[in-house]
């Protein structure tokens, strides 16, 4: 009998790109994801289910093996580290930069910045990389509000088309990552489930090839 594989798939924007990815690499849900509460799929393979949940916990079911395969943003991989993981393959959709950012024309000038950001381990280390002191405020969603408001100096956030901050007076300034979206393997389930696993993976290297030939219209 052949091993059951489970890939946990991030919901939200990453999802809407995933599917088209997963379309062209043979894999598809057994219904439509978008008409049920569930959250876990059977597929058109006998031996591969998906599970969709939200971006931040795809790192964590796939370390701890609840998941053999995850799809998340370089981002969230940045912020829960990789241990236990391997990262196989780039599949080059939802492409964006981690930035700091603040208040247009306002440099912080302080011997200490107040840095608000979902992304608090990434932002811990990028300013004690550069040397600087930093008090690293967790938010949820909506960074670009705390300069306003004066909770913070700075965000650590997503810039993509810089829309977001443009529209709330804000500035990137330095880059810390080029982000896009990546495939995880849990690296027990690599070895014992690997038979499984490898043509997944080809088919879905094939499927990130063809993408990258074909003329964009
Ligand atoms: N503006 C953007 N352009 C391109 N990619 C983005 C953009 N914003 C986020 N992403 C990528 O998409 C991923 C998921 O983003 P999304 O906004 O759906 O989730 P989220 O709301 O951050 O997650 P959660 O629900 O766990 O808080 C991010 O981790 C990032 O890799
Ligand atoms: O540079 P832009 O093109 O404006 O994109 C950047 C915005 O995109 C992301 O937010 P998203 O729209 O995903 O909303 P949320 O994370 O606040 O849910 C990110 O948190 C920024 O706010």
């Amino acid at each position: 009998m052949s091993k059951q594989l489970i890939l946990a798939l991030s919901k939200g924007r990453i999802l809407d790109e995933t599917l088209p990815l997963l379309a062209d690499a043979g894999i598809a849900p057994a219904e439509d994801l978008g008409k049920s509460r569930k959250l876990l799929f059977d597929t058109n393979l006998p031996n591969v289910k998906l599970v969709i949940i939200r971006a931040t916990d795809v790192p964590t079911y796939v370390q701890l093996g609840a998941a053999d395969m995850g799809i998340a943003g370089k981002d969230v991989l940045l912020e829960h580290g990789v241990e236990g993981l391997y990262e196989p393959l780039d599949l080059e959709i939802a492409r964006c930069k981690l930035m700091t950012a603040g208040v247009t024309g306002q440099l912080p000038a302080k011997a200490r910045l107040r840095v608000a950001t979902k992304f608090v381990n990434v932002a811990r280390r990028y300013y004690a990389e550069q040397g600087i002191q930093a008090e690293v405020i967790k938010l949820y969603g909506a960074m670009e509000l705390a300069p306003l408001m004066n909770l913070a100096d700075e965000i650590v956030d997503i810039v993509d088309t810089g829309n977001t901050l443009r529209a709330n007076g804000m500035e990137p300034r330095e880059l810390i990552a080029h982000i896009s979206t990546r495939l995880v393997v849990n690296k027990a389930s690599m070895t014992m489930k690997h038979d499984q696993i490898k043509p997944l993976l080809t088919r879905l290297e094939e499927a990130v090839k063809k993408r990258q030939t074909q003329p964009i219209e």
